[in-house]
């Protein structure tokens, strides 16, 4: 897999295991324990080396096509639609329709897989529930493996949970939500299963060991003869969209079902890929369950694709929403080009939670999801997500009340008036002021976040909204953007410039803010001066990482026999 070999270093491979009952050439070196080895078996291991080893070299080729495409944006290209693929997007055809068991996706939670919020997601009354092994969760060998854990039971129906401090049972109720899976991005690395003396592709790893255990209770109990389903993260192009669609193929032969028995929505997050929607579609046209809006990664990837070009600053983080013009276009585009081809628009995740302690704020923080669920369903789609479970009867009446008697708007919203969507459009600059608080928020935020992501949390509560790995990335680089340029922060008439000196007090100033806040015992026990580092060496390399986690990942790995992390 390509870079992932610098990531940590790998000892000699030992023909097995102590504990797990391994195949030829695989080598778990995650801590052995007896439940994750029923996850673990020698028949799910051989699933995954065998995906592994029929995909390395095509997933080696779209990560260094990835690298190319930033070259190509370094010296001043921009993405822009495909002439090459021009007769796909012009022709008819479409996706196969969606299975009948999600053809209502009104709205989706979202949440890591922790064993009480995968119960608490299901029993939420959302329509879907995605489990999460990305951006809301931080991929260490205990998070991955009890996953897996509680998806096996919550597919079985059989999962429970005990909270002994407040002696209260969880379990599922009658009718829960329909179970989507986003298994990890191309570019991360599961560094404890190494196959071939090579860590793993952390998505194959997530794919193959869910396929392999539930496929059969999934299609029985939840996707009516259908599934299992998926959400597919941070692809930049259609050739990753392919890949994907050969997993699923080898995947539906291994198990002997179908063509086409597995669907998957793909996160439009990056923005090569909103070039790259009908490209997309049509790769995964046997296996599609639509597109969604991922807009944090969205913001994230339109500082990253533009790195190299000053004249593409964005401004203060709040204020990059809906509302600017190129994310305008881009929900309007995926709707247009979802419904053309039959299939969901999905859209995406409005910061705010619950604030339970205030109930204005938490009035005011309501408001403003109920006008971003309005925009969404009025402009066509399908349905959207929700972070949390409080939010999901104010978000279902905003569908209920706009959407009509169907279960989808597929057939009814299809925003011809979209078909103009140019490529200007879809990469306006964002307009708005950049401010010293901006800067702080970034950093107060983007320190905290890391700290929560080494101590095993992926997605936390901060100053009253979900903060995950896609929205402190925006933190991250929008931080080296302004650093890089210099730029100068004119919002709040200070009209200073951000340089590392300026950067540096701002670090020191807000770590101790962050102490005050969190109060100093947890400060002293928590990982905040180790997530600073990473942090603010993110922020000031001088050429910007491509993610966040990647660095941190190394932080978290933990092989057995304890011995060769890199802590
Ligand atoms: C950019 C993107 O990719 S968005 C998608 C990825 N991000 C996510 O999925 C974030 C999902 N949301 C969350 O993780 C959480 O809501 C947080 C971290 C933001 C806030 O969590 P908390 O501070 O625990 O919320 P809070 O204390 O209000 O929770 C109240 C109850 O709701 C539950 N809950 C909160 N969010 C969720 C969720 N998303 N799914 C299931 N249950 C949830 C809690 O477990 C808790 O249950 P309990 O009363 O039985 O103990
Ligand atoms: O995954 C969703 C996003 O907004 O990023
Ligand atoms: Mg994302």
């Amino acid at each position: 897999m390509v870079g992932f070999e610098n990531l940590v270093e790998v000892p000699p491979m030992r023909k097995t295991t102590v504990g797990y009952d391994v195949p030829e050439g695989v080598d778990i070196r995650g801590r052995y324990d007896a439940e994750f080895a029923t996850i673990l078996t020698k028949d799910a291991l051989q699933f995954v080396a065998s995906l592994q080893r029929q995909f390395t070299s095509h997933i080696k080729y779209a990560m260094d096509c990835r690298k190319e495409a930033k070259l190509r944006y370094n010296s001043g290209a921009l993405p822009t639609f495909d002439p090459a693929t021009k007769p796909v997007r012009d022709a008819d055809w479409l996706c196969v329709p969606p299975p009948p068991s999600v053809a209502d996706r009104r709205v989706e939670i979202t949440g890591p897989v922790e064993r009480k919020m995968v119960i608490n997601a299901l029993n939420s009354g959302a329509k879907v529930f995605m489990a999460d092994f990305e951006d809301a969760l931080a991929p260490n060998w205990e998070n991955l493996m009890r996953g897996h854990i509680n998806l096996r039971d919550a597919v079985r129906g059989t999962i429970s949970y005990h909270d002994k401090a407040r002696n209260r049972v969880y379990k599922l109720n009658e009718q829960t939500a329909k179970l989507f899976v986003r298994p990890r991005g191309w570019h991360l690395p599961e560094a404890h299963v190494l196959i071939d003396g090579q860590p793993a592709a952390g998505c194959l790893v997530d794919f193959g060991l869910y396929f392999f255990h539930n496929w059969s209770a999934f299609r029985r109990n939840q996707g009516q003869g259908f599934g299992p389903f998926f959400y597919l993260p941070k692809m930049e192009h259609s050739r990753e969209a392919r890949i994907w669609n050969n997993v699923f193929t080898a995947a539906e032969k291994m198990a002997g079902i179908e063509n086409g028995s597995i669907r998957a929505t793909v996160l439009i997050e990056t923005l090569p890929a909103v070039f790259q929607m009908d490209e997309i579609l049509y790769e995964l046209r046997d296996h599609s369950v639509g597109l969604n809006c991922g807009r944090w990664d969205y913001i994230f990837s339109y500082v990253k694709t533009f790195q190299a070009h000053p004249d593409r600053l964005l401004p203060d983080r709040v204020l990059v929403g809906m509302g600017q013009h190129f994310m305008r276009s881009y929900s309007d585009l995926l709707i247009r080009t979802c419904h053309r081809r039959g299939v969901h628009a999905m859209g995406g995740m409005a910061a705010q939670i619950p604030i339970r302690d205030d109930p204005r704020a938490n009035e005011a923080a309501l408001a403003l999801v109920r006008k971003d669920k309005i925009r969404e369903v009025l402009a066509g789609h399908d349905g959207t997500w929700a972070a949390h479970p409080g939010l999901i009867p104010a978000i279902m009446e905003v569908f209920d009340a706009h959407m009509g008697g169907g279960p989808n708007q597929i057939q009814s919203a299809k925003r011809e008036d979209a078909a103009g969507v140019a490529a200007e459009d879809l990469l306006q600059t964002p307009r708005g002021v950049r401010s010293m608080e901006g800067l702080r928020l970034n950093t107060r935020v983007g320190i905290q976040y890391v700290a929560a992501w080494l101590t095993g949390s992926g997605s936390v509560p901060l100053y009253n909204l979900m903060e995950d790995a896609a929205t402190a990335e925006i933190s991250r680089v929008q931080n080296w953007q302004w650093l890089r340029y210099g730029v100068e922060l004119d919002g709040d008439g200070l009209g200073v410039r951000v340089t590392a000196e300026l950067f540096g007090r701002v670090v020191e100033e807000e770590m101790e803010r962050i102490e005050r806040e969190v109060g100093k015992e947890r400060f002293s026990k928590g990982m905040y001066r180790e997530a600073c580092k990473i942090f603010a060496r993110q922020c000031t390399a001088p050429t910007l990482d491509d993610f966040l986690t990647l660095d941190a990942y190394n932080h978290i790995v933990v092989h057995h026999p304890l011995a060769s992390s890199r802590l």
